[in-house]
């Protein structure tokens, strides 16, 4: 079986070559390298010396106000009120008014692609996992109850939400996409950040997301409180109460997961270590294929409790076994396993509305873009 996933992947890889570059599957070094360096605070509170707390929003003394919502053309009106040409040139557009449109939010999602492109040092070979996951956290926070939280205010860009546990990591994520804010400084943190989810995951061979323009960056009182992502050495119960809290069903659950297809985890980030895939910068169903087909063991070692399979090369998560001892749960692994078409259906369907949770959003429309060849 693990042959045939492997030969299945390479299929999947010459199909995409297209538009992504398959990465050499695990780097070992990578598995021990503690790339962000610990620090004692003076608190005695342990903390990461590269999340320090965020630049001011503005630091090029730009004031931007949004003023109204265009609901007709759907793009958001802007007015730019010091007058910095210079930093607008290279944007494109004149410093009075500004409406931007479809093709301007192209822009910004052909500039992440290429900043992809140029950055294959990072990690497994990509940026894109990272990506994906700082778009997840910043949106995971949404509390229907409550209606706070949620991808709408880009939060965690301020102290206490950028230094819960959760999203230790994340500040890569936010730093990767400065350039880009500092070249478009007329969208919003909350929309650049899940369009970057967007692009990445389509970059990476996933299905196309729809996504729209609409969300207003918070200040630092709409930040949420800690423990309202979920926590990885929790079971169903926990993913149930989460993501039910978020308006996420058993099966949006399950679809919501593949993308541990993606990425790693970082002893030096959360505490666990390893990729889930051989193909960590590649969508495939493959996290369902090795959830079933792999026989997983506990890890022996002194780190957070979590499996390994039996080459010792990739992890599951408490959270993600869940997935298959709860009955309800594993019905949409194994069809997620078989079909990897309905699994980019249903992911792209619910990545969407994850990335608009808690969004009053104007535009009715929603967006596609196009894979770009960066
Ligand atoms: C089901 C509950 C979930 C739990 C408990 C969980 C937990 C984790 C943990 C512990 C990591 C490792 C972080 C690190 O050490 O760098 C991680 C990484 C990641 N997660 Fe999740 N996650 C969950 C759901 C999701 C969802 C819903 C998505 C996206 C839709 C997602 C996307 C990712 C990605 C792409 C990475 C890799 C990041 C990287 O390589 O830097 N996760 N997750």
């Amino acid at each position: 079986m693990a042959s045939n996933n492997a030969a299945r992947l390479l299929m999947r890889a010459a199909a995409r070559a297209s538009h992504v570059t398959p990465k050499p599957a695990v780097r070992p070094s990578a598995l021990t390298h503690a790339r962000i360096p610990r620090q004692q605070g003076r608190s005695g509170r342990r903390f990461y010396s590269s999340e320090a707390a965020p630049k001011a929003a503005g630091s090029k003394g730009l004031v931007f106000g949004v003023l109204a919502a265009a609901a007709a053309g759907g793009g958001a009106y802007y007015l730019y009120s010091t007058g910095q040409l210079g930093d607008f040139a290279g944007a494109g557009f004149s410093p009075k008014e500004f409406i931007p449109t479809k093709e301007d939010y192209a822009k910004i999602y052909e500039e992440i692609a290429k900043r992809l492109e140029e950055n294959e040092d990072y990690d497994d070979g990509s940026y894109g996992p990272v990506l994906v996951r700082l778009a997840w956290h910043a949106s995971g926070t949404y509390d229907v109850e409550t209606k706070t939280g949620g991808s709408n205010g880009a939060t965690m860009r301020f102290q206490p939400e950028s230094d819960h546990g959760a999203n230790a990591g994340l500040k890569a994520a936010r730093d990767f996409l400065e350039p880009i804010k500092a070249k478009f400084p007329w969208i919003t943190y909350s929309d650049l950040w899940t369009l970057a989810g967007v692009c990445a995951f389509q970059q990476m061979g996933g299905p196309v997301i729809p996504w729209r323009p609409g969300r207003a960056d918070g200040d630092i009182s709409a930040c949420t409180p800690d423990g309202r992502l979920p926590d990885a050495s929790k079971e169903q119960k926990h993913l149930r109460a989460i993501f039910g809290r978020m308006g996420f069903n058993d099966q949006e659950i399950v679809a919501l997961s593949g993308a541990h297809a993606l990425g790693r985890c970082h002893t030096d980030r959360s505490g666990y270590d390893g990729p889930w895939t051989h193909s960590p910068t590649m969508v495939t169903n493959n996290f369902y294929e090795i959830l079933l087909d792999e026989k997983w063991n506990w890890k022996k070692w002194g780190g957070p409790a979590q499996y390994e399979d039996k080459s010792k090369s990739r992890m599951m998560l408490p959270t993600d076994m869940a997935l298959v001892k709860d009955r309800e749960f594993k019905k949409y692994v194994e069809k997620y396993a078989k079909d990897q078409e309905a699994w980019f259906k249903d992911f792209s369907d619910v990545i969407a509305k994850l990335f608009e949770l808690g969004v009053p959003f104007k535009q009715e429309e929603k967006w596609t873009f196009k894979v770009v060849d960066a």
